[in-house]
């Protein structure tokens, strides 16, 4: 009797522990029912991982095309970042051909026809020319990045065939070598596994999953420092102004009809904290004087310091060469793919371009499971991207390391050489600058172009009257400029595409797999 409590109590905690174990298994046979389920539906047929510009371009993109896609974005608020402002002509060409170009409207975007350059009180402004073999207006936009990519990810979310869901991806799922899907946290905490045939990554600049499927390395090459000024507006909103500053340049441009962007770039070993206030202090006392006066430049920039920079903000600017992912049933894209320096604000037209080669390379394939035949594709769509990507890429570099003023005279003989050669307003000028707006991605024209450059600069460091000193120094310019061009045609496997025939079958190639 003492004890029958006891033998109750036991029962009970007996009872209880058999009903859960049932319940778990049910829940686990439920689950595994369930992937099975969606496993042989084929309730997915890709899976996104990111809905910034790439993700949200590409969910549309395929979506069109009738694929059932997925898309898994880990914050669906408007970002808040100063990254991806500048749409060249040539990325607004890829969002026509996507059928995306009406995302460029209603936010407050404007219009960018030229770049104005600036040095050491000369300045020249450079419009982006008409060229009559490029389908399209030879201007870009200025705008705000977060904008653009809530109307992207809404148009993608308006297709009946996208869903779009805010969560984190933890990691990929492979079997035996091939992605098989994601696992990731939806916005309730819970954990979930999702299965499609493909799988794209397109989680930006900080990818983690990249990690696990390609094996370069990003290096951070300087920072980017940037603040909003607002309710201003440019004497000359329609250019982008960069200033050729010391140590390294600045950037000012409008960004909607009464906000101003105001940039400094600083070298990534020395950068003034912004907490203590050492930033605000390096603006104001380094840069802010360095800026020109012309039009309203400095008043804006000065303004925006003034007005207590009410949210400076720092992006580090990174580079990192593309790789071939082997792995099956996964693709790369947009920045997890491949990065460069941002001075030639590219980054988007390179990923929107890969999105129109892509797409219209998977378009014939009605059944992306045949993982061997998609893998295959992602092979040629590696060598066809390359006119875009070589190009955009060697430019970016070339330029942002010419930018960096130093004591060396012959580098500082380039940077000058650079600002003449740009200032010119000639044929050659127009030709580099259908390059830098996207309009002519030909890698063998850039490099005639660079090669230009690399003349001019040994011409203006050798007159007025050559000395043996001036003389070492341009010879020392010549080697700098090959070494820099020899490394990218070994990294973005130029060597081929600069034998005339190959460069014109790449850009026809380019051209037919871009158009729609
Ligand atoms: C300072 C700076 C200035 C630039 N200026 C320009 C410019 O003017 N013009 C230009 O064309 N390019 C510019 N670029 C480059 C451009 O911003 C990028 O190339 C472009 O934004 C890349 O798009 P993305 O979709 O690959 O990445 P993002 O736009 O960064 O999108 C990645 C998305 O993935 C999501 N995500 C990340 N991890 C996960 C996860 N685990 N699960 C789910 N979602 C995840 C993120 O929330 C994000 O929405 C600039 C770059 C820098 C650094």
């Amino acid at each position: 009797m003492t004890y029958a409590w006891l033998w109750t109590l036991l029962a009970f905690v007996l009872t209880w522990m058999v009903f859960h174990l049932i319940k778990m298994k049910k829940a686990a046979t439920g689950d595994l029912e369930a992937e099975a389920e969606a496993r042989r539906d084929g309730a997915t047929d890709v899976i996104i991982v990111g809905a910034g510009v790439a993700g949200a371009s590409l969910a549309y993109a395929l979506a069109k095309d009738g694929r059932r896609v997925h898309v898994i974005e880990r914050d669906l608020k408007e970002p808040q970042r100063f990254m991806g402002e500048l749409m060249q002509a040539g990325g607004r060409f890829m969002l026509a051909q996507l059928g995306l170009e009406d995302c460029l409207e209603d936010i407050d975007a404007q219009e960018a026809k030229s770049l104005a350059i600036y040095k050491d009180g000369k300045h020249a402004t450079l419009p982006f020319p008409d060229d009559k073999s490029f389908p399209h207006e030879p201007v870009g936009r200025l705008l705000r990045n977060g904008r653009l990519v809530q109307r992207l990810r809404q148009k993608a979310a308006s297709l009946s065939n996208v869903q779009l869901e805010e969560g984190t991806v933890k990691s990929l799922i492979e079997e035996e070598g091939v992605v098989k899907g994601v696992t990731y946290k939806n916005s309730a905490g819970e954990e979930i596994t999702a299965f499609a045939p493909l799988t794209v990554v397109c989680d930006g600049c900080y990818s983690n999953l990249r990690r696990s499927l390609v094996d370069n390395t990003e290096e951070v090459l300087s920072y980017m420092v940037g603040y909003v000024t607002k309710n201003s507006r440019l004497e000359d909103p329609h250019s982008l102004h960069l200033i050729f500053s010391k140590p390294l340049v600045c950037v000012i441009y409008q960004i909607t009809s009464d906000e101003v962007r105001c940039v400094a770039e600083v070298p990534a070993d020395s950068i003034p904290s912004i907490s203590n206030g050492e930033m605000s202090t390096f603006l104001k006392k380094s840069m802010a004087p360095q800026i020109p006066e012309t039009g309203n430049l400095r008043e804006i920039f000065l303004k925006g310091i003034e007005e207590g920079l009410p949210e400076i903000k720092s992006t580090a600017t990174k580079s990192m060469s593309s790789r071939l992912c082997d792995k099956r049933g996964v693709i790369v894209l947009g920045d997890a793919f491949n990065m460069r320096h941002p001075i030639i604000a590219s980054g988007m037209m390179v990923a929107l371009s890969d999105i129109c080669i892509l797409r219209n390379l998977l378009k014939p394939l009605p059944n992306l499971s045949n993982t061997k035949k998609v893998s295959d594709l992602v092979k040629s769509f590696y060598i066809i991207r390359k006119p875009m990507s070589a190009t955009v890429n060697t430019l970016a570099s070339i330029f942002s390391q010419v930018l960096v003023a130093t004591t060396d005279e012959a580098r500082e003989g380039m940077r000058q050489g650079c600002f003449n050669y740009l200032a010119r307003g000639d044929f050659k000028t127009r030709g580099l600058m259908t390059i830098l707006g996207g309009m002519n991605p030909h890698p063998l024209t850039l490099v005639l172009h660079l090669v230009a450059i690399t003349l001019t600069s040994m011409g203006h460091l050798l007159s007025p009257f050559p000395s043996p000193r001036r003389f070492w120094h341009s010879l020392r310019i010549l080697a700098w400029a090959l070494q820099m061009l020899g490394a990218h045609l070994v990294d973005e496997g130029f060597k081929e595409m600069l034998i005339p025939t190959n460069a014109a079958a790449y850009r026809r190639n380019y051209i037919a797999t871009t158009t729609v």
